[in-house]
């Protein structure tokens, strides 16, 4: 990095659903580096859920409204990123989370507005991979693809759930995609930070390897921002409505979310969660179980789930919130389900 260079890094924090790209952001949050980080978190689903479980304060996480990040909410990340910076709030670094369907390059294109490109850097494009579920996600979703081509960092995680066969196998594949990307291995997102944060410091002034690409595609959008009147807003709404409905709906993915003031019952619960079909494959929730103080923090990845307890409920009226993800999804009987989980009387 020129050290004249103060303008405020970014990391871009990408990988499939379920990945553990809030347990490696709460490593980051968590570690003592001095650093004062931002952090903005775009999720899949009408509910955030990430936003109670990283634990920044909340002036430090900035929670993007529902969408995928690289289709939608564009905006929103420039006008997000825009109020952190006025806000003189001492942050000196940013991470950007992504929701595990975004593709990252539109959204690093992001950082080369004009508007952002003089008081924001692309330090790299980090991304996530699940180890335990690498196969799987590939065939699911084409955007897992574009997050290995996209990585500057590619950190294989959950490395204990395969045997070493299949890392060796993974870490080939990998390879053979994205030659170019340092690749380490994690378990739980444990990775010293001076590998994947401020490393065009660490590695000697190697900014992000597939900024030239974003170069290119930038000046694509002041082409068309001049054509609409020198505008990017209308720019990224441009985009937006030539993505909307594109990768999400080719790959028939959506959302239900469940929101409740009622205690659920334990074992009724227990039983909808081990019966869920096959085609959801992502899950996640902070739920109020009776008889119990402490929230319920329950994850669902692939074929795996664990259900933990996580940090007791704030004073006041209690709220569960579950999101399960997936394709083809019955809404109306995931629903109906789910309310017969609950203690109404
Ligand atoms: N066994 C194992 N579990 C992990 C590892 N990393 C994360 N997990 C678990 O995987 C689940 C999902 O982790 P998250 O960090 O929420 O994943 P995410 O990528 O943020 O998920 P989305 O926001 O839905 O895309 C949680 O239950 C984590 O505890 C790992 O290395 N090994």
């Amino acid at each position: 990095m020129d050290v004249m260079d103060t303008r405020m890094p970014v990391t871009l924090l990408t990988g499939a659903l379920g990945s553990g790209k809030t347990t490696l952001l709460n490593r980051i949050l968590s570690e003592q580096h001095g650093i004062k980080f931002g952090v903005i978190v775009n999720e899949f689903g009408e509910l955030s859920i990430d936003h109670h479980l990283v634990v920044g304060t909340d002036e430090q996480v900035v929670e993007l409204a529902n969408g995928c990040v690289c289709c939608t909410v564009r905006e929103d990340l420039l006008d997000a990123i825009s109020r952190i910076l006025k806000k003189q709030s001492g942050i000196e670094y940013l991470v950007v989370e992504t929701t595990g369907l975004a593709d990252p390059r539109p959204v690093a294109q992001t950082f080369l507005h004009e508007e952002l490109c003089e008081e924001v850097r692309l330090d790299a494009i980090l991304t996530v991979l699940d180890a335990a579920n690498f196969h799987e996600n590939l065939i699911r979703s084409g955007t897992t693809i574009d997050q290995i081509l996209a990585g500057d960092i590619l950190l294989l995680n959950k490395v204990d759930l395969v045997s070493d066969a299949m890392r060796h196998e993974i870490k080939e594949e990998i390879g053979d995609l994205n030659p170019a990307a340092r690749l380490l291995e994690t378990v739980n997102g444990e990775v010293d930070l001076r590998l994947i944060i401020d490393v065009d410091v660490h590695r000697g002034g190697v900014e992000s390897e597939n900024a030239a690409d974003f170069a290119g595609a930038a000046d694509l959008g002041s082409a068309s921002d001049d054509a609409l009147g020198g505008d990017f807003v209308s720019f990224a709404k441009l985009s937006a409505t030539a993505k909307t409905g594109s990768h999400l709906s080719r790959e028939e993915i959506s959302s239900v979310s469940f929101t409740t003031k009622y205690a659920f019952d334990y074992e009724r619960l227990g039983e909808f969660l081990e019966s869920l079909p096959k085609n959801i494959f992502r899950g996640k929730g902070l739920i109020w179980i009776e008889g119990y103080d402490a929230q319920l923090l329950f994850h669902l990845v692939g074929d795996r789930s664990t259900a933990t307890l996580h940090t007791p409920w704030p004073e006041g009226p209690r709220e569960s919130k579950l999101v399960l993800i997936g394709q083809q999804l019955d809404r109306e009987d995931l629903l109906a389900r789910l309310d017969a989980c609950l203690l109404k009387n």
